[in-house]
């Protein structure tokens, strides 16, 4: 038997079991073995150089865009006006058999949007070309679903449920369970908070399925089932998600008004051009780009080409979300748990805006100035780790020159106010 075959084989036995306390357990084991199956389903084939025919395609620019959805929903349209490179568009299904990239200028950044084949149901199962559309969804920086204000609103439902069978998670953070293997020691089981969702017994089942004798489990939230398998998998990618309904030229104005409440949805029409600045705006903000602009010692800085940095990670690590619910580096969210920041955090350190520059320059740097939001004064003397915000503006002191002048003119500003003023933030940016 194939692992697809498995997979529904097991899909089928959870669908036939009823959910109550005396089941829990049961289906909790049922789950582990479907995501065992479908990270094998992932894997290459053996003797395969795991590849071939996929849809590579060369990362260029600042960020990556994937425009993943039905056929027919208007993704080739949309690319060829966001970026005016061609992709030919059609009213048939499956005009589109390949990855088109083109690029959006925007806000001094050069943004690549992948324009894709349609996928449909079973694409997780290697339908059509799905998992080769999947794969370039996965090296992106986030995703734009794009829908068919006309149709069914279950079409979200089947690509999320496509999307989550090869391990991504839209608009989600990264549960918060500590995990980690150990080699004696038995299993030692905490929690934070009291756990409605799962218990002792369910958790060491799972991992008696996962074949984990030894491990250290703390859950810092109250987490389920399924975030307890994906922190075992660990494969996990945790992405954005923007839900773009295209052609709202066709239906009536309560149900455009209903889509665009939903979150993280924005319409459009590509035929009337209707709403694009919205959605470039909404990208925008998704990708969580940190503009910094480079200061040389007394002249202003070069407003056009800043050094672009990411506060999104691409791996399991930490997710900077821009929503008011979850705060950024690690204070309290409205959970009242503490949100943990793993060691390596997002990318918009001083240290990361060093190395862009140039690899060498970290062992040089003695501080750095900083002016924009990030300074609490302007300027603030900040070292190595000090987080970066958009639009920020950096004026590197190496060491040599530090001991001379820049330490006198550091101290002139120390009694600043502590807090940005308007007046301030308009001030020319003297030193
Ligand atoms: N009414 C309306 N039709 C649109 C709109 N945008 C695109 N279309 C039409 O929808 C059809 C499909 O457009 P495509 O851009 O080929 O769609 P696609 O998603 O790239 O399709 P595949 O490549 O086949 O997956 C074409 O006939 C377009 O003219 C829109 O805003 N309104
Ligand atoms: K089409
Ligand atoms: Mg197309």
């Amino acid at each position: 038997m194939g692992i697809i075959e498995k997979i529904k084989e097991i899909e089928f036995e959870m669908a036939r079991t009823q959910k109550n306390k005396a089941t829990e357990y049961h289906l909790g084991q049922l789950k582990a073995k479907i995501a065992k199956l479908r990270t094998q389903l992932l894997e290459p084939p053996k003797g395969s150089s795991g590849g071939g025919d996929g849809f590579e395609v060369t990362k260029f620019g600042h960020g990556r865009v994937a425009l993943i959805g039905f056929p027919s929903v208007g993704k080739s349209t949309l690319l060829t006006m966001l970026t005016g490179t061609q992709s030919e568009a059609a009213s048939y299904e499956f005009t589109t058999l390949t990855c088109i990239p083109g690029i959006i200028h925007y806000n001094d950044t050069k943004i690549q949007l992948l324009d894709l084949p349609g996928i449909i149901e079973g694409a997780s199962e290697g339908k059509g070309r799905g998992r080769q559309v999947i794969a370039v969804a996965k090296s992106s920086d986030i995703v734009l679903m794009v829908l068919d204000a006309s149709k069914s609103e279950g079409h979200r439902q089947i690509l999320t449920k496509e999307l989550e069978a090869v391990g991504l998670r839209l608009n989600k953070r990264p549960p918060q369970i500590y995990f980690k293997k150990k080699k004696t020691g038995g299993i030692s089981f905490n929690s934070t908070m009291p756990l409605t969702h799962v218990d002792e017994k369910l958790c060491y089942q799972i991992l008696h399925e996962y074949k984990i004798h030894n491990a250290e489990i703390l859950f810092r939230e109250d987490a389920t089932v399924d975030d307890f398998i994906d922190v075992i998998e660990g494969n996990r990618k945790y992405m954005k998600c923007v839900y773009v309904y295209n052609k709202i030229d066709v239906i009536g104005i309560d149900d455009v008004d209903n889509l665009a409440r939903q979150p993280n949805s924005v319409v459009i029409s590509c035929n009337l051009r209707l709403n694009f600045d919205r959605l470039l705006a909404k990208m925008w903000e998704e990708m969580g780009l940190v503009r910094v602009y480079t200061k040389p010692q007394g002249q202003q800085p070069d407003f056009g080409d800043p050094v672009v940095l990411s506060v999104v990670c691409n791996a399991n690590s930490l997710y900077f979300w821009t929503d008011a619910m979850f705060v950024l580096v690690g204070v309290s969210s409205n959970f009242g748990t503490t949100i943990c920041v793993p060691q390596d955090r997002g990318g918009c350190s001083v240290e990361d805006f060093c190395n862009h520059i140039h690899r060498s320059l970290v062992k040089d740097v003695k501080y750095v100035l900083v002016w924009g939001i990030s300074a609490r004064h302007y300027p603030q003397h900040c070292g190595l780790a000090h987080a970066l915000h958009d639009e920020d503006v950096v004026q590197v002191v190496k060491k040599k020159e530090g001991n001379e002048g820049a330490r006198g003119r550091f101290k002139s500003h120390s009694d600043a106010p502590a807090r940005i003023s308007d007046r301030q933030k308009k001030a020319p940016l003297k030193q």
